[in-house]
């Protein structure tokens, strides 16, 4: 661009611009390109104007229903358009928690919830924070996952950026037709591997729209600089195809060069739009394209994978966790997975670069205390060849197993992990394996929702006499065994993605690096008290999960400024007080 150009904004006010200007801040303040655009680009002719009256009331950021007082009614001409009572935003959660618990379906608490977060946006915050342990199961695993698959018949407004193969050449445009300008996290997926429910194409928007709402209420990102997106290439699920009220492109998924076309207009226009510093966290693509991904933008973009790092860096908390109650450090324990995609050969990595870090050993030796299973049995040598290239490095030397209970019984781990998306996959004989050699045996069924789980909490306790420390990815209710409760532990990357984002984007962050995730990791780690560890349980429950994302992006924005690879400067003194004053609090603000 010339350096002198006309610039033109959407008053018509001609602006002289400097390149400079375009350099600095990577595009954040300007960042519809208005002041940078030349006269033949096109711009959006934003307005900002003060919501009153009824569009007040319709206006779910800042409307509050009957909490606005009589003077606010006047000043916003709003005074007769509610019922004369005003009412506490305590006291509206209470009728809402109320209202909620009144539906016997997830789904219906879930429908309840979204409406909510459409009307009300704080009053939704409010009573999520508030009641998180009881409302995390329906704006998240299992529940949205049933969303997911219905969500053609449920979906009313859009919540977020639906950008498909039709959009390919506009996708800039297109996302300059999102409402908020100043996003800080995106959380995009393509939908074909949602949860362990499969290819749901279109319809995982419930996926990206779920986990920023985390982010605001887990971790206190501004709810308008959350961007959910899903990236429509088609679908292969049948019956999606045939389904009259599918919602996505009617046809199978672009793969190859078309696929990798559009991703990367995707990933050049966001950078453009929002600039360097903007953390899109992919999530629930399928293996090859979720590695590809990582690999190819991870180090021109601020990125992660939430399946692949995000899943990693809880289990590896949760090991540390775990080692309290059995002894030992995680050199002295084997592993062995039940799938090899992207969370187990994540978490796998992870543990072995821990290990590799405590033990001063290389990375290729610490593999070796890790093993993995995969539809074809334990990943061994003499499979080498036909391996896809992330399951390479955990291809040792061992004759070839086909079962995981043959696996269980050959490699004696003390660590059994199911990744496979599979349900009901560690069986009677496999659990009991696992107790014959183990006093305590350590078994985490990860896949998601709670139908895709290798066990349910009720079956690693029955079938261990009571000895397993258990957790799941999609929450289990407490078990009562001969007497004796038991709470399982959810390990699920819900811990760490909300405090991960926080740290990276009050840090500035413009590229994420391993030593974040292990920052991460021990921060959530460092959570677990010694009450949490006499009950048995490996992760610190979630209702103190602000503090602890607090703590999170305290530990990794603390790395993120050791690395070199911060943006906002100075480095605050005290970045754990620096995280909770970022934090979004969901009160209702008095208006003027
Ligand atoms: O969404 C969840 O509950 C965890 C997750 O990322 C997945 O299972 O893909
Ligand atoms: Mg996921």
């Amino acid at each position: 661009m010339d350096s002198t150009t006309k610039k033109v904004r959407p008053g018509g006010a001609s602006v002289l611009d400097l390149d400079l200007k375009a350099t600095v801040g990577g595009g954040v303040e300007d960042a519809y390109g208005e002041d940078r655009a030349t006269e033949d680009q096109l711009v959006t002719p934003w307005t900002v104007s003060v919501a009153s009256g009824y569009s007040l009331l319709r206006d779910p950021h800042h409307n509050k229903g009957l909490a606005f007082t009589f003077k606010e009614r006047d000043a916003h001409y709003i005074r007769g358009l509610l019922p004369p009572v005003v009412m506490s935003q305590e006291l509206q959660e209470k009728k809402l928690l109320h209202n909620i618990r009144q539906y016997q379906l997830p789904l219906q608490k879930y429908t309840a919830l979204m409406d909510l977060a459409e009307r009300n946006e704080r009053l939704f915050y409010k009573l999520l924070i508030n009641n998180v342990e009881e409302l995390l199961p329906v704006v998240y695993t299992p529940t949205v996952g049933e969303a997911c698959q219905k969500y053609g018949s449920i979906f009313q407004r859009p919540q977020g950026l639906y950008i498909s193969l039709k959009e390919k050449g506009k996708i800039l445009e297109v996302l300059k037709n999102w409402p908020e300008r100043s996003i800080q996290v995106i959380v995009v997926t393509d939908g074909e591997r949602i949860l362990g429910l499969g290819d749901l194409g279109c319809q995982g928007m419930g996926i990206p729209v779920g986990k920023l709402a985390l982010y605001t209420a887990l971790g206190g990102v501004r709810p308008s600089s959350c961007l959910p997106i899903t990236i429509d290439v088609g679908t292969n699920n049948e019956k999606l195809l045939n389904d009259e009220f599918y919602i996505g492109l009617k046809q199978r998924r672009a793969t190859g060069k078309e696929y990798a076309d559009l991703l990367e207009e995707f990933m050049s226009a966001v950078k453009q739009n929002y600039g360097e510093k903007v953390l899109i966290q992919f999530e629930d693509f399928a293996n090859h394209n979720a590695f590809d991904l990582l690999a190819k933008y991870g180090t021109t973009h601020l990125v992660f994978n939430d399946d692949i790092q995000g899943t990693a860096a809880v289990v590896l908390a949760g090991l540390v966790g775990a080692l309290k109650l059995l002894g030992g450090t995680l050199g002295d324990h084997k592993f062995l997975f039940l799938g090899a995609g992207e969370a187990g050969t994540g978490i796998a990595e992870l543990i072995a670069l821990e290990m590799s870090k405590q033990t001063k050993a290389p990375v290729e030796e610490t593999r070796k205390n890790i093993w993995l299973v995969d539809s074809k049995g334990l990943i061994v040598s003499s499979r080498k060849d036909s391996l896809q290239p992330f399951k390479k490095p955990w291809a040792h030397e061992h004759p070839p197993v086909t079962t995981l209970l043959d696996a269980v019984k050959a490699i004696k781990p003390t660590v059994l992990i199911g990744t496979s998306g599979v349900g009901s996959t560690f069986t009677k004989e496999v659990v009991e394996a696992m107790a014959e050699f183990n006093e305590k045996p350590l078994i985490l069924a990860l896949s998601n929702p709670t139908s895709q789980s290798e066990c349910t909490a009720e079956e690693a306790y029955k079938w261990t006499q009571g000895r397993a420390i258990y957790a799941s990815g999609s929450p289990f209710a407490p078990v009562e065994y001969n007497g004796k409760v038991h709470v399982p532990g959810q390990a699920n990357n819900a811990y760490i993605f909300p405090g991960l984002g926080l740290g990276l984007v009050i840090s500035g962050a413009i590229r994420v690096h391993d030593d974040m995730l292990l920052a991460a990791s021990e921060g959530l780690a460092g959570q677990v008290t010694k009450e949490n560890c006499e009950q048995g349980l490996i992760y610190p429950p979630f209702t103190n999960i602000r503090k602890i994302s607090a703590h999170i992006a305290a530990n990794v924005a603390a790395k993120v400024y050791e690395l070199g690879l911060a943006s906002r400067l100075p480095r605050p003194e005290n970045l754990l007080k620096h995280a909770e004053s970022c934090m979004y609090t969901p009160n209702y603000r008095t208006y003027r």
